[in-house]
Order: structure tokens, then C-alpha cells, then sequence
């Protein structure tokens, strides 16, 4: 597991997102506001030193003169330094645990901050190489050990002549001192690393540019294990954002983007060597679906909802499924506030009219929503946000929940649905797509509701029968009506839409577009990616809504390997017995199980010979294998 050449990296903007010198002046000041450092003169010449235009002593000498920070400062820093790793540094900790002993941190910054951080990464404090502070009797820092060759100019270049790594070396950072180190001829490559900075200055002197660690794992081919090797096949349906491909793609899947989705014969078709699937509320991964994908080991769910997805089939066959529970939450409570407020004013109607060129200045029918009683159906993630933000513009809030939930601000909890049905002005639904929520609003509830009252359904199509609420609308009952969800939606911008809502008074119609926000969708291309590179990668189940959760720390030098089994007595015994014959020493083991699977992840010294793969692939209740290297 060597990599060909060591890596050096540097620590301030590159490892970590910030300048560790900078932070350390803001936390002395906040620690000691009489003795104030200059924050701003020291990120002045912190920039000055990376970018060359100073010298690097000039840079530190200058900036420990303004610093007046203490030792005991230095736990604040650290803790902060800790929350501050580059992100895709953070996302590939498992890569930095198992080739530990090719990385070294080199830094013209202090080692009482830096081992701290680089020893949650498996970097041990002998491959840390930097600076050391000098104190005072009260423990002032005052400055720095001068004999440590960087503490010099060019000091990261006499340190590499000292440790004689000979050619094999590439060194990653964000300044020109890094760069020092190719210049002498003592690397091979010179990485400029712009994920949280980017200084042109630098970037020309580059080999190539990284703007993340994704990066350098692509350009450098450094994971052999996962990179030399294409991963898989991964088809991104419903046009989900562009930058989910490129997240996937640097992590060598092989990506199809499709801006539709799919019926299901087309989906028997396309799925059959798929590794990963990508779909939004559209797409129905049904059970005929599963049957044809040969391959498949995760569904990514780029949106919230998961009712589209036969999940009892993927628990049976152990396909982890993931979604994203947060991303566009606040873009649906925005659109149901904007609603709420438009169905008041009963504005459809009026802007209507003003297309149509009638002008029809009146106050009829036309309320504040200051202090009218909004009945949110569902306190979840949405229905609770909506809460909030609903009473902070002079609501008064009623929820209904079939799960104990907690009253947020001053709303009120209330019994039953008829209940919140009968005392609200507004109903605002917000409940999951589950099949038993089919028709939770029909002929009987809308008849509950008070006359006159409006009706928002952000959720689920199936979740109102839309005849019956035609009725009431035509008999007058609801005076307003929004509603983004129905129960056949087009598969692409395509396809003609009818629905028997057309056309009906103080109603606004939107195409599902509740979460369709730019903030969002990037969000949502961020974070369903990472858990399935997550998943493929190291085994991490967290978050996914089939397979028992387990995170797992990386181990150094091991071999890693699934079982997925049937929660039944005795299977862990069969593995153990089964590697044991085989004289494979386990490292480290992890099993979580819930009703249904057991999830067990097994770390070893020695690689899984097909022979033990077979053999534990034939233990009775085995459900799925898989190697991850
Ligand atoms: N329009 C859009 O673009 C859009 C965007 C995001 C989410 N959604 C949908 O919005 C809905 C809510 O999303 P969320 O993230 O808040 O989900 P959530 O799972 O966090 O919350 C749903 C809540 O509804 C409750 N619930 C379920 N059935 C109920 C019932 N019959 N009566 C009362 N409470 C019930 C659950 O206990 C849960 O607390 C989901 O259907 C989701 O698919 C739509
Ligand atoms: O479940 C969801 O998050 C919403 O229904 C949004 O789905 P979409 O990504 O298909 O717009």
C-alpha cells in the first residue's frame, strides 16, 4: 500500500482552510482585550510572506511582534484548528489513515498546534515537521526557536536536504515557500493547492493546480486501490445538479447525467450494469427495477423523499439507500410562507386579472396573516421550520403529528388532526410520503375544515384526493388553494400536464419546484455524493435509510471487507470461524444490526484471497459481500 512518492504537505491554508497565525491573534485579543493583537497587520503580512513578496523571516519575525498571544491561547486555537480541516481533506480521511506513512506535514507554522490536528488524520508527530514557539516565564509567546532550519528563509528546502527523500517527493501547498522545494530540485512535482485560497503567483509556478484533495487523488492516480480501477458505473437521473457528476466523477465513477427520468422499462434496460443509481422523486425504483440491476450497490435520493424507492426490496438485497434529509427544507418553507401570504391577499385572482387587463382595486377577501391560526399537518423537518418562521411573522401556530414532537416557540400541539382540521385558518401539509397517508386528506376532513379556509399541500401528491377537493372548492368551502404536488406528475419539461385543479379560483399551481431552489440543489449535489463515495469507499452507512447506521474509523494498513447478513443467531460466529481457518487476524470489527440485516464491517492484516471470499459468501444467511480493498 506505498505510494510511489512521499507527499509533503503544507499546514496553514492547505491542510487546514486558514492561516493558523491569524486565528491565533483573534483568539488573543478575545482572551486578552487590554493587550490587543494587530489582526489585521499580522493577516497583511501573512499574505505578503505566502505570496513571496516579503521574506518568510521578515513575514513570521514581524508578525510574533504583533501577536501577543500566550501559551494558554493555544487550546483555543487548537479546538478551532481541529473544526477548520479543508473540507475534501476531512472527506478523505480514510486515504490520509492508510498511507500515513508516506505523508509528512512541513510547515513554516508551530508544531504545539499542528500535531495536535494531523494526529486525528494518522500522521504521527514525527512526520510533522515545523516550527516551535519560545515563551516567556508567564508563558507569553515571544518568539520562535531559531535554530530550527525553518525558521530561515528557504527553510523548508534545507529541512528536505536534511532528510534526503531523494526525487520520489510531491509537494502541496498553497505558497511560494512550498514551491522552494521543487525549485531546488528536491520534488518532483509542486502541487498549488486552491481549495481555500488561490494565489496566482503561486499557481503559475504549479505543475497543476488542485482545487480540492478529490483532485490530487485523480491528477497524482494515488489511490491505486481505487483510482487505477474505475469504480463503477453511476446514472444520474432527473437532472440532478452538474455538480454531483463532477463529485462522482473525481471519484472515479464513470457518470451518465440524464436530464429526465425514467419509465420503468427503460430503467429495466439502463440499470443493468449500474453501480450507483441517482434519481429524484420521479423516478419509481421499483422491485422489477432491483430485479434487473445486476450491480447495483446504493441508491443516491437527491431530494428528500423516499417513497419512490421499493426500500423493502433494497433492506432484503442490502442496497444501501441515501437521501438528503436537510438540503432543501428551508427552500419548501420559504415557498410555503410566500404561499400562505399570496392565498390571504387572495393574489392569484388578482394578478389574474391584471394580465387580463381588469384593474380591480378593492379589499375584498384580502386578510393579513397577522394572527390567524396556521394548522401545520406533520412537524417534521419542513412542518417544524415552517413553525418558526410562520410565528415570526405574527402567526399562531397549531401542529398535528402522529410522533411525540416538541412544541417549538409558542406554537400548540394539538390532539388529533380533526382537531387542527376545525380551528385553523390556513392547513399547511407537511407529512411523509408514506402509502398510508394516501388520501389523508379527503371528503371527510375537508368537510372539517372552517369555511372559507385555505389549504397548502408542499408534500405529496397522493396525500389529498384531488376530486373530492374539487368539490369543496366548487361548493366554497376552501377559499384558497397551493399546491406543488399531484398524483401523476410529467417525467421531464416535456410532457403535457392536465390536473382537475386547473383553472379553479385563488389557486396557485406550481410544478413540484418546492425544493427546486439553486441554494438547494447544490447543497443537495454535495451531500448525497459524499455519502455514497462514503459508502463505496470506507463502508460508512450513515445517514442511509435501508442498512443499519455504522461509522467506522480508518485503520492504518488494513484490508477491508463487508458481510451483510440476516439478523439471525450465530452469524457472527460463522465469519469469525470462517477467517479464523484461514488464519486471518481481524484488527477491527464492526456490526450493527437492525430488524432485519446485520451490517458487519472487518478490518484485517491480510487481503481477502477468493478462496475466504467464497467461503464466507456460502455462510448460510449471507446476503452480500463486498470488498472494499
Ligand atoms: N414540494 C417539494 O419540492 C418538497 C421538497 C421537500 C420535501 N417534500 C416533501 O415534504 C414532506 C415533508 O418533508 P420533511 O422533510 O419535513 O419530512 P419529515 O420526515 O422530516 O417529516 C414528516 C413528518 O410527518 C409526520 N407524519 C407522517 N404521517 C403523518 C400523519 N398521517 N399525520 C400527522 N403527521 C404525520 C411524521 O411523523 C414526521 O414528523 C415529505 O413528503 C417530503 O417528501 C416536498
Ligand atoms: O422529496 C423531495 O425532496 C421533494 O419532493 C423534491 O423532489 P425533487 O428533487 O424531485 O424536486
Amino acid at each position: 500500500m506505498k505510494l510511489r512518492d512521499k507527499l509533503i504537505i503544507d499546514f496553514d491554508s492547505t491542510f487546514v482552510d486558514e492561516e493558523s497565525l491569524d486565528i491565533l491573534a483573534q483568539i488573543a485579543t478575545r482572551n486578552h482585550p487590554e493587550k490587543p493583537a494587530d489582526v489585521e497587520k499580522i493577516k497583511h503580512l501573512t499574505s505578503l510572506g505566502m505570496a513571496g513578496e516579503i521574506s518568510f523571516e521578515e513575514s513570521i519575525s514581524e508578525r510574533l511582534k504583533c501577536l501577543n498571544a500566550n501559551r494558554k491561547d493555544l487550546e483555543d486555537l487548537i479546538l478551532h484548528l481541529i473544526n477548520s480541516v479543508s473540507r475534501s481533506i476531512e472527506e478523505n480521511k480514510d486515504f490520509f489513515f492508510r498511507h500515513a506513512e508516506d505523508i509528512y506535514i512541513v510547515s513554516s507554522g508551530f508544531k504545539e498546534f499542528i500535531e495536535p490536528v494531523c494526529k486525528n488524520y494518522g500522521i504521527s508527530s514525527s512526520h510533522v515537521f515545523a516550527n516551535t514557539f519560545v515563551y516567556d516565564y508567564k508563558g507569553n509567546i515571544v518568539g520562535l526557536d531559531e535554530s530550527n532550519p525553518l525558521s530561515n528563509n528557504q527553510g523548508k528546502v534545507k529541512l528536505l536536504k536534511s532528510l534526503k527523500f531523494g526525487h520520489d517527493v510531491v509537494v502541496i501547498g498553497d505558497g511560494i515557500t512550498d514551491y522552494e522545494i521543487r525549485e531546488a530540485g528536491l520534488a518532483r512535482k509542486f502541487v498549488a493547492y486552491t481549495e481555500n485560497v488561490k494565489r496566482e503567483a503561486v499557481c503559475e509556478k504549479a505543475d497543476f493546480i488542485a482545487e480540492s484533495w478529490n483532485d490530487i487523488l485523480l491528477k497524482l492516480k494515488l489511490n491505486p486501490d481505487f483510482y487505477q480501477k474505475k469504480v463503477g458505473k453511476a446514472l444520474l437521473l432527473e437532472n440532478v445538479h452538474h455538480s454531483a457528476k463532477k463529485l462522482l466523477v473525481d471519484a472515479g465513477f464513470d457518470v451518465e447525467l440524464l436530464k429526465t427520468s425514467l419509465d420503468e422499462q427503460e430503467l429495466c434496460e439502463k440499470i443493468k450494469d449500474v453501480q450507483i443509481l441517482g434519481i429524484r422523486s420521479k423516478t419509481m425504483v421499483t422491485a422489477k427495477v432491483l430485479e434487473s440491476a445486476n450491480e447495483l450497490i446504493a441508491i443516491g435520493a437527491f431530494c428528500i423523499g423516499t417513497n419512490q424507492i421499493d426500500l423493502d426490496y433494497c433492506i432484503k438485497h442490502g442496497i444501501a439507500v441515501f437521501n438528503a434529509p436537510f438540503s432543501n427544507t428551508r427552500s419548501v418553507v420559504e415557498l410555503a410562507l410566500a404561499e400562505i401570504i399570496l392565498l390571504m391577499r387572495n393574489l392569484p385572482d388578482s394578478m389574474r386579472n391584471m394580465h387580463r387587463g381588469v384593474w380591480k382595486k378593492s379589499a375584498d377577501r384580502s386578510h393579513e396573516i397577522r394572527g390567524k391560526k396556521l394548522g401545520i399537518v406533520g412537524y417534521g423537518n419542513i412542518g417544524s421550520q415552517l413553525s418558526i418562521l410562520a410565528e415570526s411573522v405574527g402567526m399562531d401556530v397549531y401542529f398535528y403529528d402522529v410522533e411525540e414532537k416538541l412544541a417549538l416557540g409558542n406554537a400548540t400541539k394539538c390532539a388529533s388532526m380533526v382537531e387542527l382540521l376545525r380551528l385553523s385558518d390556513v392547513v399547511s401539509l407537511h407529512v411523509d410520503g408514506r402509502a398510508t397517508n394516501t388520501h389523508l386528506i379527503g371528503e371527510d376532513e375537508l368537510n372539517e375544515m372552517k369555511d372559507g379556509a385555505i389549504l397548502i399541500n408542499l408534500s405529496r401528491g397522493h396525500v389529498v384526493d384531488l376530486n373530492a377537493l374539487v368539490s369543496k372548492i366548487d361548493e366554497g368551502k376552501i377559499k384558497g388553494l397551493g399546491v406543488d404536488v399531484f398524483p401523476e406528475e410529467p417525467k421531464s419539461n416535456n410532457e403535457h400536464f392536465d390536473t382537475v385543479l386547473k383553472e379553479k379560483p385563488n389557486t396557485i399551481l406550481t410544478s413540484h419546484i418546492g425544493g427546486s431552489t439553486i441554494e438547494a440543489q447544490i447543497d443537495i449535489a454535495h451531500f448525497v455524493p459524499q455519502k455514497l463515495k462514503e459508502y463505496v469507499m470506507s463502508g460508512s452507512t450513515m445517514n442511509n435509510v435501508t442498512l443499519p447506521e455504522l461509522q467506522i474509523q480508518p485503520v492504518k494498513n488494513a484490508h477491508r471487507l463487508i458481510h451483510m447478513h440476516k439478523n439471525k443467531p450465530g452469524m457472527l460466529a460463522d465469519v469469525n470461524q470462517a477467517l479464523a481457518r484461514y488464519d486471518v487476524n481481524i484488527l477491527s470489527q464492526a456490526l450493527k444490526t437492525n430488524e432485519q440485516i446485520g451490517y458487519l464491517i472487518i478490518s484485517t492484516d491480510k487481503n481477502f484471497t477468493e478462496e475466504i471470499v467464497e467461503e464466507l459468501k456460502n455462510i448460510d444467511g449471507t446476503i452480500r459481500l463486498r470488498m472494499l480493498y
